[in-house]
C-alpha cells in the first residue's frame, strides 16, 4: 500500500531548555505537517506520556507524527508510524508488529543499504545520508554523500521515496531537490537557531 510521505520531516532533538513538547508546538504552529519525535534519553514509561501529549498537539494542527525507533510502543501511542535508524533491524518483524497501515521509515547510509532495504518490501520511505556533517553527533566514520550521492540514485531503480538527511541547511534545499530526492529531514538547522519558527517557515517556502 503506497502511503503519503511529506517533503519535509521535522525532527525533534534532546536539548536543554527546549523540550520536545515545546519543539513540536513551535514546529506545528509554524506550519510543519510531519513531525518525528526523536528522543534518545527517556525511559519507555515517560516516553508514552510525552508521545501522547505530542500526538494531541499534532492532531490539533493536523500534522503527522512519527516516532523514532520505539516501534514496540505503537499500540500505546497515537502515532502514524515509526522511523528505524538501524538498517540491520529485523524490518519484516517490525512491519508485523506495527501493521500494514502504519508508516515505516528506515535510515540508509549507502546504496547497498538502500537496495537491501528495498528488497524487504516493507519500507515506506528511506532517510538517506548524511548529506553533510551532523553537528549534534560524534563523528561515526560515515562519509557525507553530498549532492552527487543523491544524483546517483536515478540509476539504481529505487521506487520508494528517498528523504535526504543529515547536516541540511536552508541554502542546500534547492540543489537537493534538483538531485531528484523526494524530500528532506531537518533537526539542527531549526532547533539550534535563535528563531526556529522563522526557520521552519523558510524551509517550507523553499520546498513548496
Ligand atoms: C528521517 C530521519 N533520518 C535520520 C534519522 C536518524 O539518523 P541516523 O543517523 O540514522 O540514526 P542515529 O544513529 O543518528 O540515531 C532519523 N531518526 N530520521
Ligand atoms: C541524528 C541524525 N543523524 C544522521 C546521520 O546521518 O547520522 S541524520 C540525523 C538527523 C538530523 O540531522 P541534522 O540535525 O543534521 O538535521
Ligand atoms: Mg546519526
Amino acid at each position: 500500500m503506497k502511503k503519503y510521505v511529506s517533503k519535509f520531516h521535522y525532527l525533534t532533538h534532546d536539548l536543554p531548555g527546549f523540550s520536545h513538547i515545546q519543539q513540536v508546538q513551535m514546529a506545528c504552529s509554524a506550519g510543519a505537517n510531519w513531525i518525528q519525535y526523536r528522543c534518545l534519553t527517556k525511559p519507555e514509561d515517560e516516553l508514552v506520556d510525552e508521545i501522547n501529549e505530542i500526538a494531541e498537539i499534532c492532531d490539533e494542527w493536523g500534522a503527522t507524527l512519527i516516532i523514532a525507533n520505539h516501534y514496540d510502543l505503537i499500540d500505546r501511542v497515537d502515532a502514524q508510524g515509526v522511523h528505524i535508524d538501524d538498517t540491520d533491524a529485523d524490518l519484516p518483524t517490525i512491519r508485523k508488529v506495527i501493521g500494514q497501515d502504519k508508516t515505516l521509515g528506515v535510515s540508509a547510509a549507502d546504496t547497498d543499504e538502500l537496495l537491501k532495504l528495498q528488497s524487504t518490501g516493507v519500507v515506506d520511505y528511506y532517510a538517506y545520508g548524511p548529506f553533510a556533517s551532523v553537528v549534534t553527533e560524534e563523528p561515526d566514520g560515515s562519509i557525507p554523500i553530498g549532492f552527487n550521492g543523491y544524483r546517483q540514485l536515478e540509476k539504481l531503480g529505487i521506487e520508494i521515496p528517498v528523504i535526504a538527511v543529515g547536516g541540511i541547511q536552508l541554502g542546500d534545499v534547492e540543489n537537493l531537490l534538483q538531485t531528484g530526492v523526494d524530500g528532506i529531514a531537518v533537526s539542527s538547522a531549526i532547533n539550534l537557531v535563535a528563531d526556529p519558527a522563522t526557520k521552519v517557515k523558510e524551509f517550507y517556502r523553499k520546498l513548496y
